[in-house]
């Protein structure tokens, strides 16, 4: 095991079992990885892959059937480790009756933060979520976006240096989405190290350095997010508008070295950036509105 790692698991396994202690459910089987300090690492894998449980067996939360895990240089069973772990589970279960103030201000006592200690965390977290606006409102009112917003205020609370998120973008719009994005890079640029469950593709594609994705409970691939993307037997040039003759005369110099021209098209953006940029025109100029197939030039 390389001594570094945030995160080692080795052949970690977990089987539920039933009530009468009968194995039911292989939920993970053996599963090896590490996750480096300061990376953004996502889980990815379809529901029912095991994402959720090696969350939970990093927490200490779950006992592994099989194999050995350690968080922070502390095998996972040690709870003590957790006051160095932030963890956004896929519901927070928060009380419905606190305003965000109050929230932060109850998860600080459990840390034993001081009065003003609690109150400088908590005035630094409702501005890194936005939630300004809406610190005296009870959270019984808030659109999901906003229970994520405080769910990951609430995650932050003890500073830690490894956060875990369980599909932090799940149920989000793409504004949503995109604030959710920025906040965990901006995680990344204070140095915490960042492990997120998600089956939302763009959204790991995004801001995740590396990926594993697991199916059926089992680690089926894992690297680094660009090296997996990248299609090593092909080339892309991107120029600018080139007329017919122009392509003509590319081809001809292809043919001479070999190779061919698969596809000859304009480059097309996401639907995620063509959606912001259309919420953005519409904040910056009201009145406007685009002709059919007509869309906000890229900013
Ligand atoms: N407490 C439990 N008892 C029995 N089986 C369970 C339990 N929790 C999870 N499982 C099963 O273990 C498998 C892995 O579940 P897990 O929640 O880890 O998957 P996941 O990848 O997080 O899924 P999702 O994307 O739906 O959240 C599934 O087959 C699930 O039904």
């Amino acid at each position: 095991m390389s001594a570094e790692a945030v995160i080692q698991t080795r052949n970690l396994s977990k089987t539920y079992r039933d009530f009468w202690g009968r194995p039911k459910v292989k939920a993970l089987n053996s599963l090896t990885l590490d996750v480096q300090p300061g990376e953004i690492f996502g889980l990815l894998g379809p529901n029912g892959s095991g994402k959720t449980t090696t969350l939970k067996l990093l927490l200490g939360l779950l006992f592994p059937s099989d194999g050995e895990v350690s968080v922070l240089g502390k095998p996972a069973h040690e709870v003590t480790k957790n006051e160095r772990i932030g963890y956004l589970p896929e519901e927070s279960y928060l009380y419905r009756f606190l305003n965000a103030d109050e929230t932060l201000d109850f998860y600080g006592k459990l840390f034993n933060m001081t009065a003003a200690t609690r109150k400088q965390r908590r005035d630094e977290l409702i501005e890194m979520v936005g939630l300004q606006h809406a610190r005296r409102r009870q959270l019984k009112e808030y659109s999901k976006g906003m229970t994520r917003r405080i769910g990951l205020a609430q995650a932050l609370i003890n500073n830690p240096e490894l956060v875990l998120l369980d599909e932090p973008t799940s149920g989000l719009d793409p504004l949503g989405t995109r604030d959710m994005k920025d906040l965990i890079l901006k995680l990344k640029a204070d140095g915490k190290t960042v492990v997120m469950s998600s089956h939302l593709l763009a959204d790991v594609q995004d801001v995740c350095d590396r990926i594993a994705i697991l199916y059926g409970g089992e680690l089926k691939v894992v690297g680094n997010v660009k090296d997996l993307l990248e299609s090593r037997d092909e080339t892309q040039i991107m120029s600018s508008q080139l007329s017919p003759e122009a392509i003509s005369e590319v081809e001809s110099v292809l043919k001479k070295h070999g190779a061919t021209v698969k596809s000859v098209s304009h480059p097309t953006s996401t639907l995620e950036d063509l959606f912001l940029r259309t919420v953005e025109e519409s904040k910056a100029r009201p009145g406007r509105r685009f002709a059919p197939g007509e869309a906000p030039g890229r900013v």
